[in-house]
Order: structure tokens, then sequence, then C-alpha cells
């Protein structure tokens, strides 16, 4: 199976999420914010980091670079999409994922071992955990903050689409704990804190986000439990 990472001028985390693809047993093909095409790939990483500087807001000018147009179009057509911190971030502005990520509720920029709660592993990136587990790993954003009308909100919990929750301290004043989100079809989800920094005990604090990558592969290969199914469990 081969996971594209995009690298988009200003990402910092390109290369540990295209490690943490590789550890998963993946074959990581790297794409360039520039690339009129994927190559074929399987599925789609956003990594985080700062795109274009995030001058205007975080995103905003990402979601309009020439690789993203191919990924719209992917991401609807059910090609697995994931977007970590900035690339949370990217899926927003672009419509992919519904709400928004503003700047942190305390203003300062919020780097810390976090622990979440997984509250829907029906995803194509979560199927290896189970609903109402615990994990730890690193957040470190400036603007953080999950935005989204009561309506929003409540149809999101409607439907199973929050698929994680910060537990214990919120650390960047997210409405209803928010951690990560995914779209109705399930194969696109946007999460703040970072899979990618916890694959190795010698440098991350769990080898938790590991199962986000091998949950691709799982359910690239039809192995994982369709969403619908487990939405109805
Ligand atoms: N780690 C990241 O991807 C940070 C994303 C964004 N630049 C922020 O500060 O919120």
């Amino acid at each position: 199976m081969r996971i594209g990472v995009v690298t988009f001028p200003g990402s910092l985390d390109d290369g540990d999420a295209a490690r943490a693809a590789r550890y998963s047993g993946a074959e990581v093909v790297r794409l360039w914010h520039a690339d009129p095409e994927l190559y074929g790939v399987d599925a789609v990483v956003l990594p985080g980091g700062f795109s274009y500087g995030d001058y205007l807001r975080c995103g905003a000018i990402a979601r309009f670079a020439p690789v993203m147009e191919t990924i719209a179009k992917g991401a609807r057509d059910g090609l697995p999409v994931l977007g970590i911190c900035n690339g949370f971030q990217i899926l927003c502005e672009a419509h992919l994922l519904p709400g928004a990520l503003t700047r942190n509720q305390h203003l300062h920029f919020r780097n810390r071992d976090q622990k979440l709660r997984i509250e829907a592993a029906a995803t194509a990136w979560t199927n290896g955990f189970d609903s109402g587990q615990e994990i730890v790993i690193p957040v470190k954003n400036g603007e953080g903050c999950f935005v989204g009308s009561e309506e929003l909100l409540d149809r999101l919990e409607a439907n199973g689409q929050i698929v994680a929750r910060y537990v214990g301290e919120n650390p960047n004043g997210s409405m209803r704990d928010i951690a990560a989100i995914r779209n109705e079809a399930g194969n696109v989800v946007g999460i703040m804190p970072h899979p990618e920094h916890a694959i190795d005990l010698l440098t991350g604090p769990s080898v938790d986000g590991l199962t986000f990558f091998t949950s691709v592969l799982a359910h690239l290969a039809g192995a994982a439990q369709p969403v619908e199914e487990e939405v109805a469990a």
C-alpha cells in the first residue's frame, strides 16, 4: 500500500509522518504542494507545520495548493485522507471537514503530551482502536480551538463524527473537548494532536500513534469493518 505525504512550503512534520507510515509497513510517496497528480497513492496524509507560513490564517493558503484539487476530488470518491494539526486546519479550510480551528483560547502555543479518548473508532484511520480507548500523543499548536455552531456540534455527535476528545485539561478550549473529527463517510479524518510523534518509545510518550497508520492499511486491505456497520453496532 502506498501512502502519500504532502509537503507544503512551511510543513514541519512531513518527515515524521513519512516515517510513521513507513513504520506501519506502507510504501511512502512524498508529494509536493504543486504536484498536479497523486501518482496512484492509496491514501494521503496532510502533515503538521506552518504551511506558507500560516500568515493569513492557518491552512487558508494551503487549501488552494494545486495538489489539494486532486486530493479534494479523491476524498469525495473515498480516498482516505488524514489531516494532522495544520493538515486538519487545511481540511476545514477546504471544506472537506466541517467547522473551523481558531486561536487557542488562552492565546498561547501549547506543546505537551495529551491524553485523548477515541470516541468513534469507525474511520479509515482509527479502526484499530476500541471505541472508548484512551491514548496519549503529543499536542502542539497555536490555533487548535475547534469551533462550530451548536447545530453542527449536535449533528457531529449524532452521526458519530467526533473521533477523539481531550481527556483532562482541554489544551486549547475546543468546543465539546473535540480533538478529532471525521467526514460523514469516515474516509477523511482531522486530528489536532500528532500521532506521527508517538510511534517509537525512544522519542515519544507512547506508540499509540502508529495505530492510525496501521488502521488505514487494514482499511485498504478490506480487513476493517465498514464504517456504517460499526456505527450501527
Ligand atoms: N503543529 C502544527 O501543525 C501547528 C499548526 C498551526 N501552525 C498552529 O500553530 O496551530
